[in-house]
């Protein structure tokens, strides 16, 4: 693409997916386009704005014809907020576009093949979901804005109503926007409202630094909301982007708030991780236990783990959990959570897991199952190393970021671990982001037993000859595995077919089905059946490979 000749061109073009950002993407002539504003499915008119090396950037000028999938956004600061990057998007196609990302990242980065990747869940009522809203803070010529940045720009917008957060905290902020219409706001970066179930609220002020000329004010207002349960300051002299410092003080009420997912109650502190959609962390965690199969005398070891939430899941069904996490804050909050909720097989150990986990090794603490669940960047060298010395027999691997997910997930299969169910879980509606569970198994066998043979021509001995002769008598036949079928009808066939298809195809043959547990899982959801076409390739596949005559 000649840069002279593309720059500021207008191009029509069909907008065939859409980046986790929020933008359409196009090709013309081969080079792919990024299109500010555009759908999946729109056909439109777009302006170059900008030529990097594979790519394009363009905005778009006009919609030829609109995509089957733009819908109204409900939000009113559609066009400027940087918040919410589908938010044009109809809901259940973002769903399918964050499977897709899911699979994507997983095929290209990860390599990998065979897994269960099921559709991403959603929720019925996709709005009010947030528990926590961060919000910047900003003072132009006296005048304070204080809401979100307004896209590809560091000015703000003043939010009054945000459709993904509570209520709750449109009516907190609105309160403080008005306290603070008149200050001079230079002090005060940010401000972090948690909210709970039962309509509690945390108030987080982070500030450069200590003292800080409206504080007053702002606590004999803000306590004055009976929802308001804590308000703290946290200090951040960083001129960064990080929105709160390690400091905390608490300037009125309770240290902490309680709040619920499942039967559990969680007691929460301010720099403590809590999942911000409680409703669909639910769904998470249920599929994380599900997919650990735990029993009641397994050690679990729950890496990255926070608060404990998910430590106390695992306990109710495992014999001793013990849950690694980096912040003092959260640990505390950890040990508290277990007494609150009467369980007594969790140890929390404060550290991080680089740190901690080999240790557990060398002191001869061994997971049968093991849960990470780390921040965007994924999984340290020094843990994914423990885990392929450790060998857990199940892992279950819960990420906020599909890229660096794939990467830590080549690194298992690498060493002996098998991908087998992934479930996306959509905690960040209207958003491009996505969270997903996977289960990993390890190939390795579950058992083994030692028998001591003597060989010469003496009694209770075996003669050398014979040996030759029972080995050949006893040589198992190949494993043949679903992968091995699904090549073999692909290469004969030019058709894929699903594991789960096959695991149907065995059933209703009557094979024994204990090879493929995903795929048989996978026929207790509701799911299509295989064509007669498939039907008959999978048989012609079974006998092929001598699973049936
Ligand atoms: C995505 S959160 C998951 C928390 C928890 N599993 C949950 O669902 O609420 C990641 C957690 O890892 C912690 N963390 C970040 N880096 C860490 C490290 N290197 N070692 C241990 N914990 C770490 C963070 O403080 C945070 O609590």
């Amino acid at each position: 693409m000649k840069e002279e000749f593309w720059k500021g061109k207008e191009i029509e073009l069909k907008i065939r997916d859409m980046t986790k950002e929020g933008q359409g993407v196009g090709k013309a002539d081969g080079f792919t386009i990024f299109v500010e504003g555009a759908i999946l499915g729109d056909q439109v008119i777009a302006k170059i704005e900008d030529i990097k090396k594979n790519y394009a950037l363009g905005k778009i000028v006009k919609v030829i014809s609109p995509s089957e999938y733009r819908t109204d956004s409900k939000c009113i600061y559609d066009m400027d907020c940087d918040g919410c990057q589908f938010h044009r998007l109809n809901y259940n196609k973002q769903l399918e576009l964050k499977t897709s990302i899911v699979k994507n990242a997983l095929e290209r980065i990860g390599k990998i093949q065979g897994a269960v990747i099921h559709p991403t869940i959603g929720m019925k009522f996709p709005y009010r979901y947030r528990n926590k809203g961060e919000f910047k803070v900003k003072s132009v010529g006296g005048k304070s804005s204080v809401g979100y940045f307004k896209r590809r720009s560091h000015d703000i917008i003043n939010i009054e109503r945000c459709i993904i957060q509570d209520e709750l905290s449109d009516k907190i902020m609105n309160s403080i926007r008005d306290i603070l219409k008149n200050e001079d706001t230079s002090e005060l970066k940010n401000i972090t409202v948690r909210t709970t179930k039962h309509k509690e609220a945390m108030i987080i002020l982070t500030t450069t630094r200590k003292g800080f000329s409206f504080k007053e004010k702002l606590i004999k207002r803000l306590s004055n909301i009976k929802e308001v349960k804590s308000i703290y300051q946290n200090i951040n002299p960083r001129a960064d982007s990080e929105m709160m410092g390690s400091r905390n003080i608490k300037l009125y009420g309770q240290d902490t708030i309680t709040d619920c997912i499942g039967g559990f109650r969680y007691s929460i502190s301010p720099n403590s991780f809590f999942q911000v959609n409680r409703e669909q962390a639910e769904v998470l965690y249920e599929k994380a236990v599900e997919y650990l199969d735990l029993k009641k005398d397994e050690v679990v070891v729950d890496l990255y783990c926070g608060i404990g939430t998910i430590s106390l899941y695992l306990a109710q069904k495992a014999g001793k959990v013990y849950g690694v996490e980096a912040v003092e804050e959260a640990v505390k909050n950890g040990q508290e959570n277990a007494v609150l909720n009467r369980i007594e097989n969790v140890e929390f150990i404060q550290g991080l897991s680089e740190d901690v986990f080999p240790k557990l090794l060398k002191r001869g603490i061994k997971a049968d199952k093991l849960v990470v669940d780390p921040p965007r960047r994924g999984c340290e060298k020094e843990v994914l190393e423990t885990i392929a010395q450790m060998k857990p027999k199940r892992i279950v691997y819960i990420s906020c970021n599909p890229a660096t997910l794939a990467r830590d997930l080549r690194y298992l299969e690498e060493r002996g671990y098998k991908t087998l169910e992934v479930q996306p879980v959509d905690l960040f509606c209207w958003t491009g982001h996505v969270e997903t569970v996977v289960s990993l198994s390890h190939k390795k066998a579950d058992t083994h037993i030692n028998i001591n043979v003597e060989f010469g021509d003496e009694e209770g001995q075996i003669p050398i000859d014979e040996i030759a002769r029972k080995a050949e008598e006893y040589r198992p036949s190949e494993r043949v595995t679903y992968k091995m079928m699904q090549e073999y009808i692909e290469s004969k066939y030019n058709f894929k077919v699903h594991t789960a298809y096959i695991a149907e195809v065995k059933r209703d043959l009557g094979l024994p089905m204990y090879d493929a547990p995903n795929a048989v899982e996978e026929l207790k959801q509701e799911r299509k059946h295989p064509t007669p076409e498939k039907v008959e390739a999978i048989k012609d596949a079974l006998k092929h490979f001598g699973v049936c005559q």
